[in-house]
């Protein structure tokens, strides 16, 4: 088997790359046959896997945090090859909020990572797809764990300008910062032909169970049924939304009134105040009108 490692060394704030010597070193130990490559900058994890389809990898493996599955499985997507080639994961990220849908699976375990690669079980599970439009601009991306639309993503904003902390601190404190300075505004949400159609804080989309550093947004969310999960919370004071967050950690806001949850093949955001998007914790619009969000069943085969 023809397995391509992709290591993007800025992850978990430089973890990975610094682990780099110990992944190799487990891998010659299972011997298992690999090449390995380096990202050098945002988005190359893409190209990456891309180029490593077409010289033969049947599977790619991603070596970081959410970001970088996500540019992966945005390869292994546009390649046409979800079916073929399987997508490993050593997660060695910030936050790694992916894997702790996957039981058993522990960020930051390289010697789990790796047996797993050698023993090769794998599983098909949902990509979500979704088509942004700001302005005359419109993007279209995959995700493999989450998408957030609103203040969760202006979240993700935040937790990009903080460079002198690690792992969940970066997001409670960017959460605070994100609370104090986000303006929310009308957002009309429609999914498999309900609506919901007033003030919002955010509509979070989940794949995976847990978003944002470790919360669980999307506690019973389930990886390959078809479908995805939606949180959407209204807005509230500021005092309020701090004492949910502890019920947030614990993913048992669900019966809050303020939440209303959901699950659906297709859903639709609109917004005339433009928010902030971000998939798989990277920002990839800030001012979005539109989000156009659909499930790919079971597109990806993962190494369980
Ligand atoms: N060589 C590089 N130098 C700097 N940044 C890079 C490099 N390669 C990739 N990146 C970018 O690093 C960012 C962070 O990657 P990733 O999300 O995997 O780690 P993380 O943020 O630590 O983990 P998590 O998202 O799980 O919290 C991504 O935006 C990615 O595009």
């Amino acid at each position: 088997m023809t397995t391509t490692v992709i290591l993007n060394p800025a992850a978990g704030r430089g973890l990975a790359g610094r682990r780099r010597n110990a992944i190799e070193a487990a891998l010659r130990d299972h011997a298992i046959e690999y090449e390995i490559v380096t990202t050098h900058a945002r988005g190359g994890a893409t190209e990456l896997a891309i180029q490593a389809i077409q010289r033969g990898a049947e599977r790619v493996v991603a070596v970081g945090g959410d970001g970088t599955i996500n540019e992966v499985v945005n390869g292994i997507i546009d390649s046409r090859t979800g079916n073929k080639v399987a997508l490993g994961i050593i997660p060695l990220g910030t936050g790694s909020d992916f894997v702790k849908s996957l039981p058993g699976v522990r960020p930051g375990d390289i010697a789990g990572a790796v047996q797993r690669l050698a023993s090769n079980h794998t599983q098909a599970i949902d990509v979500g797809r979704i088509r942004v439009t700001a302005g005359r601009l419109t993007l279209q991306r995959c995700f493999i764990n989450g998408l957030g639309m609103g203040l969760d993503a202006a979240v993700a904003v935040e937790s990009l300008k903080i460079k002198w902390l690690r792992g969940f601190a970066v997001y409670l404190i960017s959460v605070f910062k994100a609370l104090a300075t986000y303006r929310p505004g009308p957002m009309t949400v429609r999914f498999d032909g309900q609506r919901v159609s007033r003030q919002l804080f955010f509509a979070s989309v989940g794949n995976g169970r847990c978003q944002g550093g470790g919360f669980w947004m999307t506690p019973d969310a389930k990886l390959d049924d078809g479908l995805l999960d939606l949180c959407i919370v209204d807005t509230m004071p500021i005092s309020r939304a701090l004492r949910k967050i502890p019920l947030l950690m614990r993913g048992v806001h669900t019966n809050e009134p303020e939440v209303t949850m959901a699950r659906a093949r297709r859903i639709e955001v609109t917004c005339p105040t433009p928010i902030p998007v971000a998939t798989d914790g990277e920002v990839i619009a800030t001012a979005a009108q539109r989000v156009e969000v659909e499930v790919l069943p079971r597109a990806v085969q993962l190494v369980v």
